[in-house]
C-alpha cells in the first residue's frame, strides 16, 4: 500500500462525518467574514441621530448576535464530526495492525523487536490520530480563513489587502524554511522514541538478572545514551518551534500597524470609513488566526507523515501467500487423524553457517508416541519449530496424510499440532483462564479434568483463591514447574490431532514427572505424540525413540532396544538411574 492509498483508504472510513465537518467549517468561516461586515454598517451609523438609522443600527446588532450563536453552534458540531475521526481511524487502524501482527510468520517478529512495535502502536497512532482528527480540522479552517477573508479584504479596499498581505508572505517564506528543518527532526524524533522503547523493554524483560548481576550502571548508561539523543532531536524541534512562533506573531502585528497606519491615511483621504477600518482589523485577526496555526498544522502534518511510514512498514510486510489460504472446516476435519512423514529434513538458520539438521527421517502414525533424546544443542528445538512450521522450511521434507505442510496455512496447521513448549508463557490472568484461552464455551468439568491431569490440581487446593488466582505478569507467582503443569493442562483443554512437548516437564521431580505423562499418555491415547526431553524417564514409554546427535539421528528404536544398540543412551539411563535414587 503506498502512503497516498493509505491517506485516502482511512479517510474514506469517514466519509460522511468528514464532508459534514467540511461543511460545517465552510459555514463557520463564512460566518466569521460575515459579521464584521454587519459590525462595520453598524459602526458607519454611529454619526447619524436619525430614528430610521437607529431602528437600522439595532437591527445589525441583532444580525450580529444571532450570527454568533448561529457559528458558535456549527463550530460545536464541525469539532465533532472533524474529530472524531481521528479517535475511529486510530481504533480501526489499531485492529488492522493487531490482526496483521497475528498473522505474519515468526520470520517477520524476529527481526522487528516488540518494543518498536509498542512504541508505533503508542507514538506513531498517537501521530496519526492528531493527523485525522486536529490536522483534518485546522487545514480546512486555514484553507477557508485563507481564501475567504482576503476576499472580503478585498471588497473593502483592494490596496490596503495588498499592503497587509506582505507581512504574511514573508512570514512563509520564514515558515516553509522552517518546516522542511522539522520534518526530518519529525521523523528522526520518533526513531529515537522507538529506540528508546526498544531498549527499556530489554532491559525490563531481564531486570532479575541486571540485580543480580549489578549491571545498574552500565543500564542506567546505556538508556542515558539513548534518552540524550532524544532530547537533543526533540530541543531542535523546539528551537525552530520556538522561532518560528514568534515570527507569525511579530508579522501579524506588522499587519495591523500597516492597516492602522495606511487606514488612517485613506480614512482621512476619505476612500475608507471608520467601520470599514474596523471590520480590516477584524479581518486581520482571522487571517492571523490560521497563520498562528500554521505551526501546529506543520507539526501535525509531519508526524502523521513519518507515522504513516512506520505504521507502512508493518501493513506492508508479507503475509506468506499459503497463510492467506484457509482451508474449510469440512478440509480441515478431512485432513484430521494424518500420519506425520519427515522425509531427509534438512535445517539452515538464515543467519548460520552451516545446517542445524541433517537427513532427519521418521514416521508418526495415529496414535503413535515418538520420543527424541539429544544432548544440549543436539537441534532438538529446532526440529520442533520445523515440524510445527515455525521455521520456514523447504518444502518436500514434511508431509501431513501426504500433504505437504508448507502449502498449508500456518494457522491450519496449528488446529491440527498444539506444540508446548519449555518457556510456557502465561498471561496476567486467572489460573483458569490460562487454561480456557478463549474456550469460553467448554464446561467447567473440561478444566478440572485437564487440571487433575497435569497433575495441577493438587497445587491449586493450596491456593487462597483455587483456580481464580491471579498468576501475575507472565505467571510470575507460579514456580517454573507449576507454570509448565498449567501449560500442559492448556495443551489438553482443546483437541488436536498431534501434541508436541518440548522439554515440558524439566521443571518438575521425576515423580510428579511419571503422574503426569502415565495421566497423560492415557488421556490421549489416540493422539500422535512427540515428546522432546532430555530424561530417559520421560520417554521409556513411548513406541519409538530418537537419538539425536549435532543435528543427525544416530539411534532409533524403543528403550529395551536401545539399550542395547546405542551406548550414549545406556550411558545416559545409568547416569539418570543414579541420580533418581539419589533424590529418592
Ligand atoms: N535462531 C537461531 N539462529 C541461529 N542458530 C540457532 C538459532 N537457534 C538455535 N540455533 C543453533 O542451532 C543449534 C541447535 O539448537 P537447538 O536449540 O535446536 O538445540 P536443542 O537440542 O534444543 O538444545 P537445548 O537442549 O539446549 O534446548 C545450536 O547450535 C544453536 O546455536
Amino acid at each position: 500500500m503506498t502512503k497516498s492509498r493509505f491517506i485516502l483508504h482511512y479517510l474514506l472510513l469517514n466519509k460522511y462525518a468528514y464532508l459534514f465537518a467540511i461543511f460545517c467549517i465552510l459555514i463557520v468561516n463564512w460566518l466569521q467574514v460575515e459579521i464584521p461586515r454587519y459590525i462595520q454598517q453598524a459602526i458607519d451609523l454611529f454619526g447619524d441621530q436619525s430614528e430610521a438609522s437607529r431602528q437600522e443600527l439595532f437591527g445589525y446588532v441583532e444580525w450580529v448576535v444571532g450570527l454568533s450563536v448561529v457559528m458558535v453552534v456549527f463550530r460545536i458540531l464541525s469539532r465533532m464530526y472533524a474529530l472524531n475521526p481521528g479517535r475511529i481511524t486510530e481504533a480501526a487502524l489499531k485492529n488492522d495492525l493487531f490482526y496483521k501482527l497475528n498473522r505474519l510468520p515468526n520470520s517477520f517478529h524476529k527481526g522487528f523487536g516488540s518494543g518498536k512495535l509498542i512504541s508505533i502502536i503508542n507514538n506513531d497512532l498517537n501521530g496519526i490520530r492528531l493527523f485525522y482528527g486536529i490536522g483534518f480540522l485546522q487545514l480546512f479552517n486555514v484553507i477557508f480563513a485563507l481564501s475567504l477573508t482576503p476576499i472580503w479584504m478585498w471588497r473593502i479596499s483592494p490596496a490596503l489587502t495588498l499592503y497587509s498581505i506582505i507581512p504574511i508572505l514573508l512570514a512563509f517564506v520564514v515558515f516553509r524554511i522552517g518546516f522542511r528543518k522539522m520534518r526530518a527532526l519529525h521523523g528522526e524524533r520518533l526513531t529515537r522514541l522507538q529506540d528508546l522503547s526498544e531498549q527499556l523493554m530489554n532491559y525490563l524483560s531481564g531486570i532479575d538478572l541486571i540485580k543480580n548481576q549489578q549491571m545498574d550502571t552500565w543500564v542506567l548508561n546505556e538508556i542515558e545514551q539513548v534518552n540524550q539523543r532524544l532530547l537533543t532531536c526533540t530541543m531542535q524541534i523546539t528551537r525552530i518551534q520556538t522561532f518560528i512562533m514568534p515570527v507569525l506573531d511579530y508579522a501579524n502585528n506588522l499587519m495591523k500597524v500597516l492597516i492602522l497606519g495606511l487606514g488612517g491615511y485613506f480614512l482621512l483621504q476619505q476612500n475608507l470609513t471608520l467601520g470599514e477600518i474596523t471590520a480590516f482589523l477584524s479581518y486581520s485577526v482571522l487571517l492571523a488566526l490560521p497563520l498562528m496555526h500554521l505551526g501546529r498544522i506543520a507539526t501535525v502534518y509531519q508526524m502523521g507523515m513519518v507515522s504513516i511510514d512506520s505504521v507502512l512498514t508493518i501493513l506492508n510486510s508479507t503475509i506468506p501467500e499459503q497463510d492467506m489460504a484457509l482451508q474449510t472446516p469440512a478440509d480441515l476435519t478431512a485432513l484430521g487423524q494424518g500420519t506425520l512423514t519427515v522425509s531427509h529434513l534438512a535445517y539452515q538458520y538464515p543467519d548460520g553457517d552451516s545446517a542445524v539438521l541433517h537427513d532427519i527421517s521418521f514416521e508418526l502414525t495415529p496414535g503413535k508416541k515418538v520420543g527424541i533424546l539429544g544432548s544440549i544443542g543436539a537441534g532438538k528445538s529446532t526440529l520442533v519449530n520445523c515440524l510445527n512450521h515455525h521455521l520456514d522450511v523447504a518444502p518436500g521434507m514434511i508431509h501431513w496424510n501426504g500433504r505437504d505442510i508448507t502449502t498449508l496455512a500456518r494457522q491450519d496447521w496449528r488446529a491440527l499440532v498444539r506444540t508446548i513448549t519449555q518457556e510456557p508463557y502465561l498471561f496476567s490472568n486467572t489460573i483458569e483462564q490460562n487454561v480456557r484461552f478463549g474456550s469460553t464455551d467448554l464446561a467447567k468439568s473440561e478444566v478440572d479434568q485437564v487440571l487433575q491431569l497435569s497433575q495441577f490440581a493438587e497445587d491449586i487446593a493450596r491456593f487462597q483463591d483455587g483456580d481464580q488466582t491471579l498468576v501475575g505478569e507472565k505467571g510470575i507467582m507460579l514456580s517454573g514447574g507449576q507454570k509448565q503443569r498449567l501449560s500442559i493442562a492448556r495443551a489438553l483443554l482443546s483437541p488436536s490431532d498431534l501434541i508436541i512437548m518440548d522439554n515440558v516437564l524439566s521443571a518438575v521431580d521425576y515423580d510428579t514427572e511419571r503422574k503426569i505423562l502415565g495421566g497423560l499418555l492415557d488421556r490421549i491415547s489416540h493422539q500422535s505424540v512427540l515428546i522432546v526431553s532430555h530424561r530417559i524417564s520421560a520417554l521409556e514409554e513411548m513406541d519409538e525413540i530418537l537419538v539425536l546427535e549435532a543435528g543427525a539421528i544416530v539411534a532409533r528404536g524403543d528403550h529395551h532396544s536401545l539399550l542395547r544398540s546405542s551406548a550414549y543412551y545406556k550411558a545416559t539411563w545409568d547416569l539418570q538411574q543414579n541420580e533418581t535414587e539419589a533424590v529418592t
